[in-house]
């Protein structure tokens, strides 16, 4: 009976292409809708990548256009003025799963090496066309073109074609076109929210996307100043479990365990080292390739465990910073006043991470029942699963009237967490799951910043009561005036002068400056 039953059970192994055509959903594309916003995601933010991390302006054109509309089939084209791709990577870059230049600690908004492969796997199991992408790398002389699909019980690319053209203009960067089924009535309002969400953080880019009946959404570049690209890091020592100790010394030459520690870890120096030595009980000289499995294990353990270290260093991260952020901000929501602010780096289980807050309010804001909130992580806008997000459990908890806010309100709050690793609370990267330490730098930057409202909302409430004071004095100041020039025979006019004097006067209002007015607050920032 057993021996039937295992008979009757054929095992088999798949690649990952295979997996993931199977389970595309768990890459977020589930539907014809969510698989086009998917996409336009996947190959704006390699786009921003390729640019911005290497300190390039980025320029970057999308269309959406119809293909087949009875057959709902789309082509999304997306261009950019980014470092390229060398030609011979670019079959494994879009033809493999798991083949990235960013398994790297620095902050990316790419970290799997999986989104420009569903893609295409998305675009040849819907249309059935091969992608295609064409590249000139900086100061290459050929601009090359190829047609890759993907073969997914090997998980390889399948090269349909590959052109190589003479680079007369000098141009730089990537283009791709793919060719899907799509749902353009259920996705262009998320789609176009993304981009807005995009170029509020990007002001420094200009972002244009054509949509499939012709009308163009267009962010233009308000700002030369760019974020400073991170540098690429090292593991922090709190952050080393033991397999990846494991592969670093079997990538290693076989060195002293002290100097292996100090070369390979960030915030090891040598000081530390001793001190962590000691807490440790294997010798500093012992050379790592003799360690045995025990002392490894013990290793890892204590390197997590010690408390010594230095905090990561922050180097690896990219954050947008106040200013940019206060003018993206201004420039995109149009608010009546913004403050921002952007926390000192911290980290979480070794990994560094920098929370920057910011509070619009008024202006085009319309007034709602509960903040507007604007999530972002590592620069990549958070549209869905909200519920689950770390920041909007903080920003529930809020007790607006502290600050002075009543609802309904014209509030809009942004949050943005850029880490060499965000702990996505799934798959989908739509969500940060609640780590404390990130729990708290998003409270304390949301905070710092509600305070900035709450003294702005403030000044403009004691000046709100000067205006309807001075309005009601100002009432009577044309018939006392009358009454005081028939009664002293002193002009009308000068009487009148002196009276709105002193009523200025005795409410403190400047007197040169005229009659008080709420002063205007338009593009008022203030850097918290
Ligand atoms: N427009 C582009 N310009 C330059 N390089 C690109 C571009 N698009 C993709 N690449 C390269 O291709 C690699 C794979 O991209 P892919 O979108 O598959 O994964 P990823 O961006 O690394 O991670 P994730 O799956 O999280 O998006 C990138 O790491 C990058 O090196």
């Amino acid at each position: 009976m057993w021996c039937m039953y295992m008979s009757d059970v054929a095992f088999e192994s798949l690649t990952p292409a295979e997996w993931f055509r199977r389970n595309k959903e768990i890459a977020g594309f589930s539907s014809p809708s969510r698989a086009m916003y998917q996409t336009v995601r996947e190959l704006i933010e390699n786009a921003l990548d390729a640019t911005e991390n290497h300190g390039i302006l980025p320029s970057i054109k999308a269309s959406i256009r119809y293909v087949d509309k009875d057959k709902d089939l789309y082509s999304i084209y997306v261009e950019d003025n980014g470092i390229g791709i060398p030609e011979e990577e670019i079959p494994n870059v879009f033809g493999q799963i798991f083949y990235s230049s960013k398994y790297k600690i620095k902050q990316h908004r790419g970290i799997f090496g999986l989104g420009a492969k569903m893609v295409v796997l998305y675009a040849q199991s819907t249309s059935g066309m091969p992608v295609r992408v064409t590249s000139s790398m900086k100061g290459s002389q050929y601009i090359y073109t190829y047609e890759i699909s993907i073969d997914t019980v090997k998980n390889k690319p399948v090269i349909h074609s590959h052109v190589r053209v003479e680079n007369k203009y000098g141009w730089h960067g990537t283009a791709v076109k793919v060719v899907l089924e799509g749902n353009w009535q259920y996705a262009k309002s998320r789609i176009e929210e993304y981009f807005t969400r995009t170029a509020m953080i990007t002001p420094y880019a200009e972002i244009i996307l054509i949509e499939p009946n012709n009308e163009v959404l267009r962010f233009n570049r308000i700002t030369t100043i760019m974020p400073k690209p991170p540098v690429e890091g090292l593991p922090h020592p709190s952050s080393i479990d033991l397999e990846s100790l494991k592969q670093l010394i079997s990538r290693n030459s076989d060195i002293p365990l002290i100097d292996f520690l100090k070369e390979n870890f960030d915030g090891i120096g040598d000081e530390t080292v001793r001190e962590f030595m000691k807490t440790v009980g294997i010798r500093a000289s012992k050379h790592v390739k003799r360690l045995s499995e025990s002392e490894l294990r013990l290793l890892a353990e204590k390197m997590r465990q010690f408390n010594g270290w230095r905090r990561p260093r922050a180097d690896w991260l990219s954050p947008i910073g106040e200013k940019i952020l206060a003018n993206g901000i201004l420039h995109v929501l149009k608010p009546e006043a913004v403050f921002v602010t952007t926390r000192k780096p911290s980290s979480y289980s070794g990994h560094p991470f920098i929370v920057e807050a910011a509070i619009a309010w008024g202006g085009s804001i319309m007034p709602v029942d509960k903040p507007i909130l604007y999530r972002y992580a590592n620069k990549v806008p958070l549209l869905q699963d909200e519920g689950s997000d770390v920041i909007r459990h903080v920003i529930d908890e809020v007790d607006w009237s502290q600050y002075k806010v009543k609802f309904p309100a014209p509030l809009a709050v942004v949050v943005h967490v850029c880490s060499t690793k965000i702990p996505y609370a799934s798959a989908g990267k739509e969500a940060i799951a609640d780590v404390p330490e990130i729990e708290k730098e998003v409270r304390l930057a949301v905070r710092e910043v509600a305070r900035k409202l709450k003294v702005y909302l403030a000044r403009k409430e004691k000046e709100q009561e000067l205006l309807t004071k001075y309005a009601i004095l100002r009432l009577y100041t044309d018939e006392v005036s009358s009454a005081l020039s028939f009664v002293s025979g002193v002009d009308e006019n000068v009487i009148k002068g002196k009276l709105e004097e002193l009523i200025k006067r005795k409410l403190g209002l400047d007197i040169r400056a005229g009659p008080p007015a709420i002063t205007s607050e338009v593009g008022n920032v203030a850097v918290a």
